[in-house]
């Protein structure tokens, strides 16, 4: 059984300009131990897939329709309101960009990471305690015995960004739910971080979604890649054959916008164009305003996913004519 099952998922936002098309069937599995990277750019619907899975989308604005939306098994449509904490509590942890919205200002990070050990095993308050200090260890956390001592604001940004990794994997999820979480940080740091993600994914044997922006950010840390774009899945398959051969347009465009990727060049290279507007999206590929290889026929019909072996697969008509 996969411990996530995404099938046909799409979600649209009420606002007063009228309904935001967020998300348009979108399916991606992910089974037990594996990481996964989702990867577009900023509105092209990641977090929100994510969101929607676990239930956690504003209920008076979203509608959310899928013909599968499971979690470890447990059937996230159907599952009642009352127990969904409880469901996401004991399979997955998130961790986001901004560490300092995770920890309350007013507490020392060994009371929080305290209570949330408290809250999720019955053990004594000291069991717990040495749980948290092996797990800043673990996180690699310079002088733990400090920081455990420590307000939020004392800590820096990846110092934070450690403790937020300790406090999401000290409740032993099934899956760790990572939305951008080095983005805040200098590259030196985010490199460190992204390292110890991908180590304790393999030590622990979670699983891992990765959700980011940068392609070279997962190609370190996950094995197999969606990539999104206005809300829809243009290519799904493993980080090495994406690297090796991207077939989708704006899977080239993206790699090709990797620092090192363009001949020689370290700088980022941007995708020239808009990206889709949400409320009214195009009939046809979402990409074909900024497509060079674009026709008539790209503006009209929505291209499907289409296999080309058992690990790659790709929406775009001119992949498969
Ligand atoms: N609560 C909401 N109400 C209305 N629209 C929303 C809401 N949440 C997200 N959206 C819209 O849904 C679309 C997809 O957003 P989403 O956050 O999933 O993008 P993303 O790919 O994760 O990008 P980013 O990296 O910027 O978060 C965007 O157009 C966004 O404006």
């Amino acid at each position: 059984m996969p411990l996530v099952e995404i099938e046909n998922l799409s979600v649209s936002f009420s606002s007063p300009d009228g309904q935001v098309q967020a998300v348009r069937d979108v399916s991606l599995t992910l089974e037990h131990g594996q990481s996964l990277g989702i990867v577009g750019e900023s509105g092209s619907g990641k977090s929100v897939s994510l969101m929607a899975l676990l239930r956690l989308l504003p209920t008076q604005s979203a509608t959310v329709r899928a013909t599968k939306l499971r979690l470890d098994g447990v059937d996230m449509l159907t599952c009642p309101k009352n127990e969904l904490a409880g469901v996401r509590g004991k399979v997955a942890s998130l961790i986001f960009q901004d560490p300092m919205a995770s920890f309350d200002p007013l507490f020392k990070i060994a009371d929080q990471l305290t209570e949330t050990v408290l809250a999720h095993f019955d053990v004594s308050k000291s069991e717990a305690e040495q749980r948290v200090l092996s797990m800043l260890n673990r996180v690699e956390m310079p002088d733990p015995n400090r920081v455990m001592s420590s307000y939020p604001h004392q800590l820096s940004g990846g110092m934070l960004q450690r403790a937020m990794i300790a406090m999401a994997l000290i409740c032993e999820p099934k899956i760790l739910i990572a939305d951008e979480p080095t983005t805040a940080l200098d590259v030196t740091v985010q490199a460190q971080i992204l390292q110890l993600i991908g180590d304790l994914q393999q030590e622990t044997g979670m699983g891992l979604i990765m959700i980011t922006h940068d392609l070279g950010v997962v190609a370190e840390t996950v094995n197999d890649i969606v990539v999104m774009y206005g809300g829809k899945v243009m290519e799904q398959t493993t980080v090495f054959d994406l690297f090796e051969a991207p077939r989708h347009p704006y899977a080239q465009a993206l790699l090709a916008s990797i620092p090192g990727q363009v001949a020689g060049k370290r700088k980022l290279r941007e995708i020239p164009g808009q990206a889709p507007n949400p409320l009214a999206p195009p009939a046809g590929c979402p990409f074909h305003f900024r497509c060079e290889k674009a026709d008539a026929k790209c503006v009209e019909q929505m291209p499907v996913l289409q296999r080309f072996g058992p690990n790659h697969a790709t929406a775009c008509l001119k992949v498969m004519s």
